[in-house]
């Protein structure tokens, strides 16, 4: 069985491209490496000993992607691919709208061409902008406060819409909520551009010594020790979130919502604790402001996904401290030549 994953050169994509090949599914990955590398591939081959095969193809390229579709024997996709720059969004709304919103236009019409109607689609946790109460449900009031978090809540009303003109599409969409981690090999992880604007990234380059000191933004929220608390997950954990969400495609028709968290909230301060413990360093921090659009608290309740989907994050914070750590040890400068 072959599964499209769009954006599978990514964080998330390649980890679930490993995860997809050790369960016995084919995988055929497009992505236009705007924000990856091909190398990320190379790797995910070297992990699993198994061959995925890759097209370099942007999603606004219909003919480009109606080709792979007559090409690959698609049965399902797996949707990554898209722009998720919190605040680039701000300032570069029409970017966002057009590559997140048209790009998956354009993916749903040419699978709509060939009758493949299964997809998972990858949302996200801000959709549920701040949260009256935690932990979040999936029926929780959705509200966004940037394009980025509105091109994920427009595509979850648009995917409704197309279901419910054609009840022949199965979809699942999975909101994630902090995805950390690297898989335990070293050999791929989160690669990001420039300085990281989320705050694990950030923590491993300053215990490398790339950065100086970590920002800390508020410490005077309503929370245990004043910072923001969120749901960190390891990677590998929802990437076999993915695998689930596949078999359940496959064996029950519809369209699903879960989140994917583990339920538990950690404050920035835990974070930092848990890594200087990890690597054997401090991590020096000053208290800055706080973020603009940043909300106090948010985790999940991951329940749903336990009872429909069979899936249950297992990796402690401590393996996602270890599992991060290694791979910014063994790759300081991403995949990039070292
Ligand atoms: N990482 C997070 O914290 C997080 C949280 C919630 C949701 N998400 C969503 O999960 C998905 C994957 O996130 P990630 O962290 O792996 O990001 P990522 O940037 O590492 O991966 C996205 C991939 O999509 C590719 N891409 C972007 N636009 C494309 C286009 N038009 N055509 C082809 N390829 C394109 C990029 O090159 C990249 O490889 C995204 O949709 C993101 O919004 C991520
Ligand atoms: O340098 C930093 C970076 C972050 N933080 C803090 O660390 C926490 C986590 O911040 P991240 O930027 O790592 O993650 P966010 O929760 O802000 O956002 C992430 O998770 C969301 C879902 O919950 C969305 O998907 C969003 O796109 C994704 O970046 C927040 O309290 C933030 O204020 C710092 O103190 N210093």
């Amino acid at each position: 069985m072959s599964i499209l994953v769009t954006g599978g050169a990514g964080y998330i994509g390649s980890h679930t491209c490993v995860e997809l090949l050790n369960s016995g599914y084919e995988v055929v990955v497009v992505d236009n490496l705007c924000n990856s590398n091909e190398e990320s591939l190379k790797r995910v081959r070297k992990i699993t000993g198994k061959e995925v095969k890759f097209y370099k193809i942007d999603l606004l390229d219909k003919s480009a992607l109606t080709e792979i579709f007559h090409k690959e024997n698609i049965d399902s996709v797996i949707h990554f691919a898209g722009l998720k720059a919190v605040g680039e969004s701000v300032s570069k709304p029409l970017e966002y709208y057009y590559n997140n919103i048209t790009g998956t236009l354009i993916l749903c019409d040419v699978m709509r061409q060939f009758g493949v109607k299964d997809i998972v689609f990858s949302s996200s946790a801000t959709v549920y902008g701040n949260p009256a109460t935690v932990p979040i449900k999936e029926n929780f009031p959705l509200s966004v406060t940037n394009p980025y978090g509105r091109t994920k809540l427009m595509l979850e009303e648009i995917f409704r819409d197309i279901y419910n003109g054609d009840h022949n599409w199965n979809i699942i969409m999975l909101r994630y909520f902090n995805p950390i981690g690297a898989h335990e090999s070293g050999l791929i992880g989160e690669d990001p551009n420039g300085i990281p604007n989320n705050l694990v990234p950030f923590i491993t380059q300053v215990a490398s010594g790339k950065l100086n000191e970590l920002g800390i933004y508020g410490n005077d929220y309503d929370t245990p020790d004043g910072s923001g608390v969120r749901d960190y997950i390891h990677v590998v954990d929802l990437a076999l979130g993915h695998v689930k969400a596949i078999e359940r495609l496959h064996n029950k028709h519809g369209i699903f919502v879960y989140n994917l968290g583990t339920g538990i909230g950690y404050s920035v301060l835990d974070m930092v604790n848990a890594f200087s413990k990890v690597c054997e360093k401090e991590i020096p921090y000053v208290i800055k402001p706080r973020r603009p659009g940043d909300i106090a608290t948010c985790y999940a309740d991951a329940s749903l996904a336990k009872k429909e989907l069979g899936w249950s994050a297992q990796r402690s914070l401590k393996e996602m401290c270890v599992d991060a750590w290694r791979w910014q040890k063994n790759n300081p400068n991403g995949y990039q030549n070292q």
